[in-house]
């Protein structure tokens, strides 16, 4: 490999501090005042470099001056791209550190540069190395750079550690050989990675969402962007390259995290918005590829979907259609509740069987047959759900007693029964805290659903509801798999907002293990972790229970703590695949059923890095923490599900101090041959 070092030469005293590491604003401001610094020049002209060579390594020094970039630029192979000293690309990419807290974050970061390689020496980035080395009397830590890959052949490179008067970095660049699949057009895949970087303005990130929709609707009219920008997808197609998560184990976590608001609140409040015909303003809408795909179902039978402020303005008045979009219904479980909402608001609806997470049948013959006793009459062919009112007007009230408290099916059910001519009794049904979400905001809208939170709702139907302002609750599920990254790391973190009763069955069962959790304030929670963690057992249930949606976490959890714990699945009949992959990483589980016994031995297992698959968006989680847990490298393949549920997981992850980054990789079926 050839080697390039270009030095840079700054003076020493205008950028030091004390300590070696600067806030953000402080690094910015030294780079803004010594962009006229550096004497970077090339020591090997880059331009001699053959460009079947297939990797070159350039080594920067003193590279935290934009000018020192500039000039490197000059020498034609890598071009400047794009600099801010203060809250642009590096915000906006996503560049996070440990040493970085999220207030500062917020107000700015440290320098970003772009770089563009040209593509008559280079023909794609296979992969960039960020070396950090000793300099001066300072030390420069290799996790103190981000980069993120922008397409082929451009990345970004953020320093963090900018206060370094000296600073050498090594990119190691791989030019594949020209049969390789980064050379054909699918190689754009690998633009997911910006993509999934700026799925959120920068406004949007990691920004204050426990702030109130306090806004009056005037003022919201004024909305920033439209909705053909909401709905954007990752170029993803099958046998093509692929993100996977690289993570590097045994990293304390520490700091504070940011809980977005709850995906399935918003899913279902995103779908009940259907049921009013007034303007609806939504905050603590989370950016989830999930989301999204319901902005499409959304938007394909009229909704108009503008964000606003910092959330979303629905407006369902005028529905242009009753069978929305089968690919997006298609992808996700949640779109399937917009049937109550078209059949209250239409008396008729076409909608295609749902997708969602693979971990079981998951019917849907509640919601057909608590529909029919709301009055509708219901067909299934061809793979959509026709239905109608009986009468060819509207749903009529009724009572139906749900043989199993599901979630879904009494949240289709309510938004049917909000709007149905009469009174309904819904008996039986699921307590989940996003079901009470999805109540109180229809009752925002003028509803009457009494009940919500207990088995029983009494819902008064209304033909015709309003608009309304409101704030989705905070997730539950993602605080629950940071409580739970916290003790597989056993670090100590806090996390905001949070509702703690919501993770009372959670906060229980990793008392039991050893974990110390404070409620902080009545919107926070702290997690105190010893090395020591103690085997229980546990069983997942609907509400108040301890969540399904959280046990495959707390499966990677328990194969760290000491001695033997029986988990069991109750929900789903499928949701244990999570079981096989940990065995890769060397946990210690046996399978039966949907019960797994898991021996953490006398001290709890160590797991170990490997290739692993996520099967589905919980599962994909569950190997994400065991990764943090265990010694070397694990990568995670099938992220898109954890993308379908997570805000930005990688990022948050690294604020806290994780190393995970977002890399290409060859997915499953290619890597085979
Ligand atoms: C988008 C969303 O909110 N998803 C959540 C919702 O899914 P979802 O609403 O699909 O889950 P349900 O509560 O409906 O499912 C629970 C159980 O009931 C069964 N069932 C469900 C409906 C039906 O008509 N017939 C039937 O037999 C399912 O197969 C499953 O075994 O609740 C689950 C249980 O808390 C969570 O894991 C999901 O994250
Ligand atoms: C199962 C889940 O989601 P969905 O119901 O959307 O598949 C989940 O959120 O864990």
């Amino acid at each position: 490999m050839e080697a390039i070092r270009v030095p840079g030469n700054f003076p020493k005293s205008s950028c030091d501090l004390a300590q070696g590491w600067a806030s953000p604003q402080h690094t910015s401001s030294c780079l803004r005042k010594h962009s006229d610094v550096g004497t970077s020049s090339l020591t090997h002209p880059l331009k001699n470099l053959n460009s079947q060579s297939g990797r070159f390594k350039a080594v920067f020094e003193g590279g935290r001056s934009s000018q020192f970039l500039r000039r490197f630029n000059r020498n034609q192979l890598l071009s400047w791209d794009s600099y801010t000293g203060h809250g642009g690309p590096a915000y906006k990419l996503g560049a996070a550190n440990s040493r970085i807290s999220e207030p500062e974050m917020k107000q700015g970061s440290s320098g970003s540069v772009g770089f563009s390689f040209e593509r008559k020496n280079f023909r794609s980035i296979a992969s960039i190395r960020v070396l950090g080395e000793h300099s001066s009397t300072n030390v420069c830590k290799s996790d103190s750079f981000n980069w993120v890959l922008k397409g082929r052949n451009r990345f970004c490179l953020t320093p963090i550690c900018g206060v370094e008067n000296r600073v050498a970095l090594e990119v190691v660049l791989e030019a594949p050989p020209p049969n390789s699949p980064l050379h054909s057009p699918e190689a754009a895949a690998l633009e997911s990675a910006s993509y999934l970087e700026s799925l959120s303005s920068p406004r949007a990130e990691l920004g204050n969402r426990s702030s109130k929709a306090t806004q009056t609707l005037t003022s919201l009219k004024k909305t920033i962007l439209h909705s053909s920008a909401l709905t954007d997808m990752s170029p993803f197609r099958p046998g093509h390259l692929v993100e996977c998560f690289e993570v590097e184990g045994r990293r304390r976590l520490s700091g504070e995290v940011n809980i977005s608001g709850a995906k399935n609140s918003a899913l279902a409040v995103l779908a009940g918005a259907i049921c009013s015909e007034g303007q609806v303003y939504l905050e603590m809408i989370p950016d989830l590829h999930d989301v999204r795909r319901m902005f499409q179902v959304l938007q394909s039978v009229g909704v108009k979907v503008q964000r606003a402020s910092s959330g979303f303005m629905i407006d369902a008045k005028d529905l242009t259609s009753v069978e929305p979009c089968s690919e997006a219904v298609r992808k996700l479980r949640a779109s399937f509740f917009v049937i109550g909402a078209l059949l209250g608001r239409k008396g008729e609806a076409v909608v295609p069987l749902p997708g969602g997470c693979n971990i079981g049948a998951r019917p849907i013959d509640l919601h057909v047959r608590g529909l029919e006793a709301l009055g509708a009459d219901i067909e299934i062919r061809q793979g959509k759900v026709f239905g109608r009112a009986l009468n060819g007007r509207n749903l009529t009230g009724g009572s139906f007693f749900l043989d199993y408290p599901s979630v879904g099916a009494t949240e289709t059910l309510m938004m049917a029964a909000a709007l149905a001519d009469g009174h309904t009794t819904l008996s039986n049904v699921a307590q989940e805290p996003e079901v009470v979400d999805l109540a109180n905001f229809l009752n925002s809208c003028g509803a009457c659903i009494q009940g919500a939170g207990t088995n029983t709702l009494s819902i008064s139907g209304i033909r015709k509801l309003h608009g309304t302002e409101y704030c989705v609750i905070p997730d539950r599920i993602e605080a629950g798999t940071f409580l739970i990254a916290a003790a597989i790391t056993r670090s100590s973190i806090s996390m905001n907002p949070v509702i703690p009763k919501h993770l009372a069955s959670v906060i229980e069962k990793l008392r039991t293990i050893g974990c110390q959790i404070q409620v902080t304030r009545s919107d926070s929670l702290r997690i105190n972790c010893a090395e020591m963690l103690r085997s229980c057992n546990v069983k997942t249930l609907p509400y108040p229970g301890f969540p399904t949606d959280l046990q495959p976490q707390l499966m990677s959890l328990l194969t760290t703590c000491s001695g033997q714990s029986v988990l069991e699945e109750t929900v789903f009949e499928g949701r244990m695949r999570q079981a096989e992959e940990l065995q890769k990483l060397g946990a210690q589980i046996k399978m039966s059923r949907n019960i797994a016994i898991i021996n953490g031995k006398e001290t709890g297992s160590l797991l170990y890095g490997a290739p692993v698959l996520a099967t589905d968006l919980r599962a994909g989680a569950a190997l994400v923490l065991a990764g943090l847990s265990a010694e070397g490298t694990t990568y995670i393949e099938g992220i898109s599900h954890i993308d379908r549920g997570y805000e930005k997981l990688d990022l948050k992850l690294r604020l806290l101090g994780a190393s995970i980054q977002r890399a290409p990789c060859l997915p499953a079926e290619l890597t085979l041959e």
